[in-house]
């Protein structure tokens, strides 16, 4: 992963996020840095995802208080894409608790690409983890509804309660998304085939391109992750979406496989639990502190916004959000105290 991070101090943050100027001037500087940087390409497997504006570019950052720190195009709406297998998974969590959607679902890595026919045979049917196509799908078999239907309008519902308001249907992406969609079809059939699937494979792939199809902005993914953030409160509508146990899981399969085959360098680089999609948005959680939501379309060859990892990787970087970093491993060019007391 290419991150730009010269010329800023690795402090460490064990407490609160910094203040909300700090935060503002970080966000700002994120977009500023990357704004130029015009690596990647737009994804174009899904026809009318081509067509988007490659320069398109927006982060934001929302507190747990729901204080909201923008910079750039974070109102512009796109398709949710793989994020939301996130979110869904959350909700699936809810209802059937942490053992029953670990043995059906998964949450190791398959260390191949998200749409990986290959990882479900190597597997023996097991679609692995909830953050690729087969687990996904799976995972969306489990949301509540004794129709397509029903279970559509479950996945709607619940992923506007995430954003804090009503989230829409991306009519031209859904029908692009369903015209092509021949692989995922398979691999539903696939699972089916295994047992893993047991609902009609080609019912549950398209209540998944429906969800995959979404509408939403920077500044909802910010909102989505704070909520996660905050034990499943909504920092802006005050609702409990999910509990703290879910978001606690959510957030290691995310971390474990939030950036596809790329998530272990994305942990190595930012420290934090993310999510990627092929329209390119990025959704990171700081626990207990904030939600950052990226948007950018150009994508590395995994299928990860270029921009959105490196507007991340900075903002990591300034606030001192890396997880696995304490006050020991601070990094600082001063002398530490014991030096300069000698
Ligand atoms: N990585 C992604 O964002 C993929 C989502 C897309 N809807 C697919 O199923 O292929």
């Amino acid at each position: 992963m290419d991150v730009d991070v010269d010329g800023v101090d690795q402090t460490v943050s064990t407490g609160a996020l910094a203040s909300w100027e700090a935060v503002d001037a970080h966000v700002a500087s994120a977009f500023r840095r990357n704004r130029d940087h015009a690596e990647g390409s737009v994804a174009d497997y899904i026809p009318i995802l081509a067509a988007a504006d490659p320069e398109l570019f927006g982060v934001c950052a929302v507190d747990v208080g729901g204080g909201v720190h923008t910079a750039g195009d974070t109102e512009h709406e796109f398709s949710i894409q793989s994020i939301s297998k996130a979110f869904v998974y959350a909700l699936v969590c809810d209802r059937f608790g942490h053992e029953v959607v670990r043995e059906r679902v998964g949450v190791n890595n398959t260390g191949l690409a998200f749409n990986s026919v290959v990882a479900i045979e190597l597997n023996e049917g097991h679609p692995m983890n909830p953050m690729v196509n087969a687990g996904a799908i799976a995972t969306t078999a489990l949301m509540p509804g004794s129709t397509a239907d029903a279970q559509w309008v479950a996945v709607q519902d619940g992923l506007s309660r995430f954003a804090g308001r009503p989230l829409e249907l991306n009519q031209l992406v859904y029908q692009s998304e369903a015209a092509t969609n021949q692989r995922n079809r398979a691999i539903a059939g696939l699972l089916e085939s295994y047992g893993r699937v047991e609902l009609d494979p080609l019912e549950v792939v398209d209540v998944y391109t429906k969800q995959c199809a979404l509408n939403v902005s920077a500044h909802d993914l910010a909102v989505m992750g704070a909520t996660l953030a905050d034990g499943g409160m909504n920092p802006v509508t005050g609702e409990q979406v999910v509990s703290p146990e879910v978001c606690r899981d959510t957030l290691a399969v995310m971390a474990a496989n939030g950036l596809y085959e790329r998530s272990g360098e994305w942990l190595f680089e930012i420290g934090l639990p993310g999510k990627s999609g092929v329209s390119g948005g990025i959704v990171t959680i700081a626990p207990g502190k904030a939600g950052i939501g990226v948007f950018s379309p150009r994508l590395d060859s995994a299928g990860n916004s270029v921009r959105g990892q490196r507007a991340t990787a900075y903002l990591s970087r300034a606030l001192g959000l890396n997880i696995f970093a304490s006050e020991a491993h601070r990094v600082t060019s001063a002398p530490a105290e014991h030096e300069e007391r000698r």
